[in-house]
């Protein structure tokens, strides 16, 4: 990604399926904010194949859902996923990269509404999202994740040069 508006943001983790660099069956999304929104590049490959030659939707919606896990850096609080619906406008080709941009659409107290357009470098919009994110706090994860991990989600920066990671 080379606009030079764009701030690199962390990943979730390293395991994440969606950005960790360490997760050899993650989509490896390289995340930045641009004002409010964030934007990823992605290029889906054989891993990801559903018919032939084109994307699976799963892994259209994962990668929804976890660029919209970064819209929480902007809101900076904790939210996790109540309802994901996605819109599968057009096939998605695998090896060709498109830009999925989000962003929070509205909020009504604990309820986040955020919404997201996955478009090609050819100018063709494939696929949009539309997400109901809850706000948590630590003890969501507290039973599931080691202490340090859960704490490192909540105590990272919430901007960071892809340089400094
Ligand atoms: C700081 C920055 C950090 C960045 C790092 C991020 C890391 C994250 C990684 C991200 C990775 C990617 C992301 C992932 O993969 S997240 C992983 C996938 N998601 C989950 O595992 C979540 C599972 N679900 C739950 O745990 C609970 O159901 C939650 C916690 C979500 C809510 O259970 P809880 O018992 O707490 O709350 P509630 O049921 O009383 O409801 C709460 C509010 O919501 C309203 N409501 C409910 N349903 C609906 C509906 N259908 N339409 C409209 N509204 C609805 C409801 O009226 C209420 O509103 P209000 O009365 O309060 O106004």
């Amino acid at each position: 990604m080379a606009d030079s508006t764009l701030t690199s943001l962390p990943p979730h983790h390293p395991q994440c399926l969606g950005c960790g660099p360490d997760n050899p069956a993650g989509l490896h999304l390289a995340v930045s904010r641009d004002g409010d929104s964030v934007v990823t590049d992605v290029t889906f490959d054989k891993r990801h194949r559903g018919a032939p030659g084109l994307a699976h939707g799963g892994a259209i919606s994962a990668a929804c859902d976890d660029l919209f896990g970064f819209v929480l850096y902007v809101v900076e609080e904790m939210a996790v996923t109540r309802r994901l619906t996605v819109d599968y406008l057009a096939p998605v080709p695998l090896g060709q990269p498109h830009r999925i941009t989000a962003g929070l659409q509205r909020r009504h107290g604990r309820r986040l509404h955020l919404e997201a357009t996955g478009t090609g470098h050819d100018g063709i919009t494939r696929f949009t999202a539309e997400a109901l994110f809850v706000v948590v706090d630590h003890h969501h994860f507290a039973p599931h994740g080691l202490e340090a991990d859960v704490q490192a989600m909540f105590t990272r920066p919430q901007r960071r040069d892809r340089k400094d990671r």
